[in-house]
C-alpha cells in the first residue's frame, strides 16, 4: 500500500445494509465540547458532522487534537461538557440503564492494542462467548453468529480453538473486529486500530474495513492520525486540529482540493513518514 492509494472499490460498488437506507445520516454530533481539566483544556471543541449509513468516516489529526475524545465521548464513555449526540434520530446523549446497554450494543469499537484486551487464557472461542448475555441472536445459535463474525473478517473455523499466542498481531485485531461484529453494531468505530501493526498486516486490515462496508453496508467512524490510511479507507475525512474540526467532506475533495492549511501540511508529511 502506498501512501495516498484508494482501494478499488468505489462507494457506488457498495452492499445495501439490510434495513437500512444507505447514504442515511445516522449518528449526528452536534455542537459537542469536551473541556478538561481547570485550565480548560479544550479537547473537543464545538465539533458537529454525521456519519452516514454504509460509509467509511474517518476522523484525522495528529495527536492530541482530540480524537480519541470524541470516540470516547460518542462510545458515551464520558459525558460531553455540552452538546448533543442522537442515533437514528434519538437523543443519547445523557440515556441511562437499558437504553444505555442498547446503545452500547448498537455502537461498537475496537482500540489500538488488540494485545491488552485479550486474556492470554482464553480461546478465541470463550472471548467471543462473553458478550452472551448481551447479544440479541434473533434464533441464530451462539456458534453460527461466532462462524458468521469470523468469516466476516476472513478468520476459519480453526480460529475458535486458538490461544492469542497462537495468532498474529493482525489475526488478534481481526478476531477483535469480529468480537465487535457479533453484536451486528449499526456503528462500528476503530480507533488507531491499525496503530500496532507493521505496514502488511496494517494493510490487511484495512482491507478487511472496506471489505466489511463494500459487501455488508456497515457503517464506520474510522480514527487516524495518518492522512494516508484516511486517504485508502474513507468515503469522508473530518480533519481535527486542537478540538476543532478545520476541513470535512468527501475523500477526493479533502485529499486533492484541501481548503485548509493545516490539511495540506498533513498531505505535505506524507511522503516524509512513508519515505
Ligand atoms: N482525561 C483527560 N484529562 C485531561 N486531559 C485530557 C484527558 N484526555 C485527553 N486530554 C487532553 O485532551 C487533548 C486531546 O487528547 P486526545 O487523546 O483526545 O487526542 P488524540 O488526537 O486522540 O491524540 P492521540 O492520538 O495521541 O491519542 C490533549 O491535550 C490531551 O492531553
Amino acid at each position: 500500500m502506498t501512501s495516498l492509494e484508494k482501494p478499488a472499490d468505489s462507494p457506488a460498488d457498495k452492499a445495501e445494509p439490510d434495513g437500512v437506507e444507505p447514504g442515511k445520516e445516522i449518528l449526528k454530533v452536534d455542537r459537542l465540547h469536551k473541556y478538561f481539566g481547570k485550565g480548560g483544556v479544550k479537547a473537543v471543541d464545538d465539533v458537529s458532522f454525521a456519519i452516514r449509513s454504509g460509509e467509511i468516516t474517518t476522523v484525522v489529526g495528529e495527536s492530541g487534537s482530540g480524537k480519541s475524545t470524541l470516540a470516547r465521548l460518542i462510545l458515551r464513555l464520558m459525558p460531553p461538557t455540552s452538546g448533543r449526540i442522537e442515533l437514528n434520530g434519538t437523543d443519547v446523549t445523557t440515556i441511562k440503564g437499558k437504553a444505555l446497554h442498547t446503545y452500547w450494543r448498537d455502537v461498537q469499537a475496537v482500540f489500538q492494542d488488540p494485545f491488552s484486551a485479550f486474556n492470554q487464557f482464553f480461546t478465541v472461542r470463550r472471548l467471543l462467548s462473553r458478550s452472551k448475555g448481551m447479544l440479541d441472536l434473533k434464533g441464530e445459535s451462539l456458534e453460527d453468529r461466532m462462524l458468521a463474525s469470523l468469516e466476516q473478517v476472513g478468520l476459519k473455523k480453526d480460529s475458535l480453538d486458538k490461544y492469542p499466542h497462537q495468532m498474529s498481531g493482525g489475526q488478534r485485531q481481526r478476531v477483535m473486529i469480529a468480537r465487535a461484529l457479533m453484536m451486528r453494531p449499526v456503528l462500528l468505530i476503530a480507533d488507531e486500530a491499525t496503530s500496532m501493526l507493521d505496514a502488511s498486516l496494517r494493510a490487511n486490515i484495512l482491507n478487511v474495513l472496506t471489505d466489511l462496508r463494500t459487501d455488508t453496508g456497515l457503517t464506520i467512524l474510522f480514527i487516524t492520525h495518518d492522512i494516508g490510511q484516511a486517504c485508502y479507507v474513507s468515503d469522508r475525512i473530518l480533519v481535527m486540529k486542537h478540538g476543532k474540526l478545520v476541513e470535512s467532506g468527501p475523500t477526493e475533495d479533502v485529499i486533492f482540493r484541501p481548503e485548509h492549511e493545516y490539511t495540506r501540511q498533513l498531505l505535505e508529511d506524507v511522503p516524509r513518514l512513508h519515505g
